[in-house]
């Protein structure tokens, strides 16, 4: 496993290389491609040299207690079998002793640590046994461990090369699935249109909008407008920076609620690409406990194996002799090998990769995982979540008479230009459609879970939320309100100063899984709770038609927040979300889901990101976790099981009964037990769920 790890290290340089001579994504991934031969080629190679090196080794060498048919020995072949054992040792062994060195340095002795220890004993006592049987013909004769040495390398290597080439595959899907989330950016062109373009070709020189919980998408130096800018995943710096006009902005690091727009400084290689590699790297690299916990066991198997090696040749030395001692301290050694445990956990790590990748589920924290089988409650929001968040306008209203409703949707649509909210697209595309022209109000900023506020001809308008409208004491008619809401609209206000002046209601639709979601949670005994910062009437609406009967609504994000930890008493809390609105609860929650549509930080916020945005693939989640946790402890019982029975066997405990585990035996069986790690690991599985 760390031969692994050292080798991840090196593909994560070669990812940076590339990063820097390379200006897009696919580039990088040629070079990471080239990079991922090299390496497999490498262990490919040693693999099968070393196979066809095995062949005469196990011609020619006397096998205790059974005679093939067709060995070949003769005069001297102890001597062609030294030669070609010593190539064999050297050539295929060299991947496992940089290992062990590697694991020295570090000070922490395991896997790579205990082979090398295993073959450079049997190594060196089968050199002393050719030695002292052909040049002093000590009796009885000494046996010589060419056998299992090589058989030990050959397996290993095997082991190794299918275990690369599976974290590989898993790596790959990863990376083809991070390309399905959203790269690109809002640019503004001289005719002061806003239209989305792919990073890949965002000039330097052109002008952005960024809008609430947006990721920068580039360097840049800001135009018009402020915000605070958490720039934390770029400079590691916790605290909100403000910016204000002229201050340059970092690309990848994530906008607070204000609107900016800002002329490009920088490309390509800048922020946001890297933050999307980093999202994926960080999600094939991060370390679940139970991995953990198969390299510490590892470790301590290598003090256990070096400590029972130790005393059983003390042990045998006083009971009988150096020509017994020796043998026994080499089989536990080379039988020590925790092979399968290192595979263990590894390939099902892969696999389970693999399969969450194919079925749109990237996985930022593995340790997500393993709370799933403690789960109680599924928190989750409404509009992007359960809903499409594609609103589109059902009543636009005047409210003031010296307004038309060709001046609000004017006005609405100056303000949400500059918004991320799912109700802005809405009120757009409205006015699209009627050909209304606006320009982007300045000084725009978001209040979370209240509304939108910005300056249009000096004056500042907000689209906001009714509590807004009640926390200021402006009246409202709340017939109409209750009326509209019922209908399962999401209403907002227009206002100025204390004037309320117009109301616009826009209706979504209910995702085509989410009735699934919440009827197949609740058959696994996990309570659905809704969550959501919109009217108490929708919210009631959209519960009802998917079978939610606990409903919180009008919810600030602080608010969502709290009740994670409230739910979170009485246990294990999932949250389901999408917008800036959720990230505080989405961080707080032991398993954050983030809806790949949804907001950049949401997605920063989640261990788990649902690509796809299908409300199905959280049920997905919920399986393949189970499954993985289930092999995970099955693959480390089988894989520390080997060694735990293996052990003591070799060290001649059940001497007494006349019973001494053979090195060779214990070489078939640390096979075995990889194979059967190896093949438990493969056969986990997903059903459909959509
Ligand atoms: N950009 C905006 N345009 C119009 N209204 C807004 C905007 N932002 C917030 N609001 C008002 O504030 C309310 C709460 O918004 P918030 O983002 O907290 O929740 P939501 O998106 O409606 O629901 P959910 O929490 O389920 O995603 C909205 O229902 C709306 O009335
Ligand atoms: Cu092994
Ligand atoms: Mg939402």
């Amino acid at each position: 496993m760390k031969e692994h790890e050292m080798m991840t290290h090196d593909h994560m340089d070669q990812m940076d290389m590339a990063h820097g001579d390379h200006m897009n994504m696919n580039d990088m991934d040629m070079d990471m491609g080239d990079g991922h031969m090299m390496h497999m080629g490498n262990l490919k190679r040693k693999f099968w040299v070393s196979l066809i090196l095995t062949i005469p080794i196990i011609l020619m060498s006397p096998m205790m207690g059974v005679t093939l048919p067709f060995q070949l020995t003769f005069p001297g072949s102890d001597w062609v079998v030294a030669i070609l054992g010593t190539i064999l040792f050297i050539y295929g062994g060299a991947p496992f002793f940089s290992g062990a060195k590697a694991e020295l340095q570090m000070k922490q002795p395991a896997m790579m640590t205990l082979i090398t220890m295993g073959v450079g004993v049997a190594y060196i006592y089968s050199i002393y046994a050719v030695i002292a049987n052909d040049l002093f013909h000590v009796t009885p004769m000494v046996n010589n461990f060419f056998w299992e040495l090589s058989t030990l390398i050959v397996i290993m290597l095997l082991g190794h090369w299918i275990e690369m080439n599976t974290v590989m595959n898993a790596g790959s899907a990863v990376d083809a699935l991070g390309k399905l989330l959203p790269q690109t950016a809002h640019v503004v062109d001289d005719a002061g249109t806003t239209h989305d373009v792919s990073l890949n070709d965002l000039q330097v020189g052109q002008i952005v909008v960024v809008r609430a919980g947006e990721q920068i998408p580039a360097d840049a130096t800001i135009v018009t407008g402020t915000s605070a800018v958490n720039e934390s995943l770029v400079t590691g710096e916790a605290a909100a920076v403000k910016k204000v006009t002229g201050d340059q902005v970092i690309g990848g690091s994530v906008n607070g609620t204000g609107t900016f727009t800002a002329k490009v400084t920088g490309t390509g290689d800048s922020g946001y690409l890297a933050q999307v590699m980093d999202l994926i790297q960080n999600a094939k690299n991060a370390k679940s406990t139970s991995e953990n916990l198969a390299d510490r066991v590892a470790g301590w198997l290598f003090y256990a194996a070096l400590f029972v090696g130790i005393l059983a040749f003390l042990i045998w030395l006083t009971v009988a002799n150096l020509a017994v001692a020796l043998p026994v301290a080499v089989a536990v050694f080379v039988i020590a090998c925790p092979h399968a445990l290192g595979l263990a956990v590894p390939l099902v790590v892969a696999r389970s990769t693999a399969l969450a990748a194919q079925n749109g589920l990237l996985i930022r924290n593995r340790n997500a995982m393993e709370d799933v089988k403690h789960l109680k409650f599924a928190l989750m929001d409404k509009t992007g979540t359960l809903t499409m968040g594609h609103f589109q306008v059902n009543h636009l209203i005047s409210l003031d008479q010296d307004y038309s409703e060709e001046t609000i949707l004017r006005l609405l649509a100056s303000l949400e230009s500059g918004s991320s909210h799912p109700l802005a697209t809405g009120i757009l595309s409205a006015a699209k459609a009627q050909q209304i022209t606006y320009t982007a109000a300045t000084d725009t900023h978001q209040e979370t879970g209240m509304g939108q506020f910005g300056t249009i001809d000096d004056i500042t308008y907000g689209v906001v939320a009714v509590s807004y409208l009640e926390q200021h004491h402006l009246t409202y008619d709340q017939a109409q309100f209750k009326t509209l809401a019922a209908e399962g609209n999401s209403l907002s206000y227009l206002v100025t100063g204390d004037r309320v002046l117009g109301l616009v209601a826009e209706g979504d639709q209910i995702k085509p899984n989410a009735q699934h979601l919440v009827s197949e949670l609740k058959r696994q005994g996990i309570t659905p709770v809704m969550l959501t910062g919109d009217n108490q009437e929708t919210a009631n609406k959209v519960a009802h038609a998917v079978g939610i009967e606990d409903v919180q609504a009008r919810l600030l994000p602080e608010d969502k927040e709290r009740l994670v930890q409230q739910y979170q008493a009485s246990g294990k809390v999932l949250f389901i979300g999408d917008g800036v609105n959720d990230a505080p609860s989405l961080a707080r929650a032991d398993i954050g889901m983030a809806i790949g549509s949804g907001t950049d930080v949401a997605i920063e916020s989640a261990d788990i990101i649902l690509v796809a945005s299908d409300p199905a693939d959280v049920i997905q989640f919920l399986d393949l976790a189970r499954a993985t946790t289930r092999k995970m402890t099955e693959n480390l019982w089988w894989g520390a099981g080997y060694n735990l029975i293996a052990i003591p066997l070799a060290a001649g405990i059940l001497a007494p009964i006349g019973f001494m585990l053979d090195p060779m035996v214990g070489a078939v069986i640390m096979s075995l037990s990889t194979v059967i790690v190896a093949i438990n690991a493969m056969t986990l599985k997903l059903k459909p769920v959509k």
